[in-house]
């Protein structure tokens, strides 16, 4: 699967559910055994949530986006099909989150592609589900200290604090991708399916249990004007960068 919203690969509304179709799709074809996840913008592998749905827009909006996140999280962290993500760019937030969410990653050897959840930069905050992927990963003082900090890792540290499996040079992060799928394949399908259950479950029902509550209170907190106004600076200071 090549995700594909230029520039950046931010995860619109639009883009969210093409996503998710694509991923429906695959799951219900028995064909299908696996997918690697993977860009197909240039340095980029996902800007994260699209700051634009989430800047200026009303509650039902909000909601409606917030929704979306939810189910594509949800689908990613729970498909029975391998998933596994060839890393081949800078990769924060939400996008962050979706590659965490495979069983396994790949991160091309590049100083420039540093992967996070780097909300707190925003002068927003990362979910509870965000924040639990994550210590899922890498461990409670990890994840600590990287959510507060909104840390960004350059391959070498995703590799060495398990954000990432694998750093490899660039050119060779789809063949290494393509090589783990082979041991995760030869697993009896039914047995891994069930063990990925077995591990990831608890995690996904806290959020199926407050769904609506955490709707609620992500469209609570988008519509603050302080935080309307943290997402404008920070939009405009992604402009200036380039004057
Ligand atoms: C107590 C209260 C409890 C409440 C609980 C509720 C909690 C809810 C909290 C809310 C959580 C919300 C979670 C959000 C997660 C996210 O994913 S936020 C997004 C974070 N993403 C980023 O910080 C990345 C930003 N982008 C970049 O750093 C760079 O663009 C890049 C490194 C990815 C690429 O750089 P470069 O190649 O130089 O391109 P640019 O010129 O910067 O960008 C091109 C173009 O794209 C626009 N853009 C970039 N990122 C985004 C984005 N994420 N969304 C929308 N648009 C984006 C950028 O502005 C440029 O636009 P123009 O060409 O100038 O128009």
């Amino acid at each position: 699967m090549k995700m594909r919203n230029p520039p950046v690969n931010s995860l619109s509304l639009e883009f969210l559910t093409e996503l998710l179709i694509s991923l429906e799709k695959l799951e219900s074809d028995k064909a299908f055994h696996a997918i690697i996840l993977t860009s197909d913008c240039p340095g980029i592998f996902s800007a994260g949530l699209d700051l634009m749905e989430m800047c200026g827009r009303d509650p039902t909006h909000y909601a409606e986006y917030w929704k979306a996140v939810q189910e594509l999280w949800l689908r990613f962290y729970l498909s029975h099909l391998v998933v596994i993500s060839a890393i081949n760019g800078v990769n924060a937030a939400g996008g962050c989150l979706l590659a965490l969410s495979c069983d396994y990653r790949v991160l091309a050897d590049n100083p420039k592609y540093a992967m996070g959840l780097n909300e707190t930069l925003l002068g927003i905050i990362a979910p509870f589900w965000f924040k639990d992927t994550l210590v899922n990963t890498v461990g409670h003082r990890t994840a600590e200290r990287a959510l507060q900090l909104g840390l960004l890792f350059p391959p070498a540290e995703a590799l060495q604090v398990g954000m990432v499996d694998k750093v490899v040079p660039e050119d060779q992060v789809l063949s290494a991708a393509r090589s783990e799928l082979a041991q995760w394949l030869a697993i009896p399908g039914h047995a891994r399916q069930l063990t990925k259950s077995l591990m990831r479950k608890p995690t996904a029902d806290r959020l199926l249990k407050e769904r609506d509550a955490d709707i609620q209170n992500f469209v609570r907190f988008i519509s603050r004007d302080a935080i309307q106004k943290a997402l404008r600076v920070y939009l405009e200071k992604l402009k200036q960068k380039k004057t």
